[in-house]
């Protein structure tokens, strides 16, 4: 058997998904929540971890550094990389949604200024709606956003959507539920078959 490199995300889902992966079965001895190491291996050394920005696992598996990834669908649908998603781990749930001071959009076409940290998400949702807008690409506390005019309406992540009431913002529209999955490199998964099903198998039966 070849051994597998598996790109996980850090952060916000990494310790879910870490409780899961014990669940399969596989240990990975130095793998501790203070560890500062980015890679670590299973007793056997058939599974290679490694530890990615969230929004980095899909490049990992699109150019082969990684043959399997575990990040959430957000960061899958922005980065628009080609690979397989075939698995949903149930974890890590939350939505992309429209939010902005007002409950609706205004009556005309007008062009909207859309703050996010999802370009490609919010381009796509709203040219399927045929509106004009003009993008402020940030990197967090998107919600400040509409607050201080520097857009009219934000494409984010809500979860509980207390982030939202406590800045007095309201959701327009819902564009997609998000959750963690498992992605899979193109050639891995033709390369690597025996290896990429018997993981994909044990964390099936570790999800039930
Ligand atoms: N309430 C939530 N807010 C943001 N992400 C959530 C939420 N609930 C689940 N998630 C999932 O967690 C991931 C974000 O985790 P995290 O915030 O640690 O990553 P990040 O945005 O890369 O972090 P950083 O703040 O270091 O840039 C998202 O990609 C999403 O799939
Ligand atoms: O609906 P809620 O449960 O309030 O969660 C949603 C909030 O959490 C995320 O932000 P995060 O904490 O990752 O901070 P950020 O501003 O750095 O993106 C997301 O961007 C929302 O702001």
């Amino acid at each position: 058997m070849e051994q597998i490199t598996l790109a996980l995300a850090k952060g916000r889902p990494a310790k879910k998904t870490i409780t899961l992966l014990e669940k399969t079965g596989e240990h990975f001895p130095e793998l501790t929540e203070e560890s500062r190491k980015l890679v670590f291996h299973n007793s056997d050394q058939s599974i290679k971890l490694i530890f990615v920005k969230a929004v980095d696992v899909p490049t990992y598996v699109e150019k082969g550094a990684a043959d399997i990834g575990i990040v959430g669908k957000d960061n899958i649908l922005e980065s628009l990389a080609d690979v397989y998603e075939l698995l949903d781990l149930k974890i890590g749930k939350c939505k992309f949604s429209v939010a902005g001071k007002a409950n609706h959009y205004p009556a005309d076409n007008q062009k909207l200024t859309i703050a996010t940290k999802y370009p490609n998400v919010a381009k796509k949702h709203f040219k399927q709606k045929g509106q004009p807008i003009e993008i402020v690409k940030l990197n967090g506390s998107v919600e400040l956003a509409p607050l201080i005019g520097l857009a009219d309406y934000i494409v984010d992540i809500v979860e509980t959507g207390d982030t939202l009431k406590e800045n007095g913002l309201s959701i327009l529209e819902d564009i997609e539920t998000i959750s963690t999955r498992l992605i899979v490199n193109k050639a891995s998964f033709a390369t690597k078959a025996a290896e990429v099903n018997q993981f994909i198998k044990q964390l099936k039966s570790a999800l039930e």
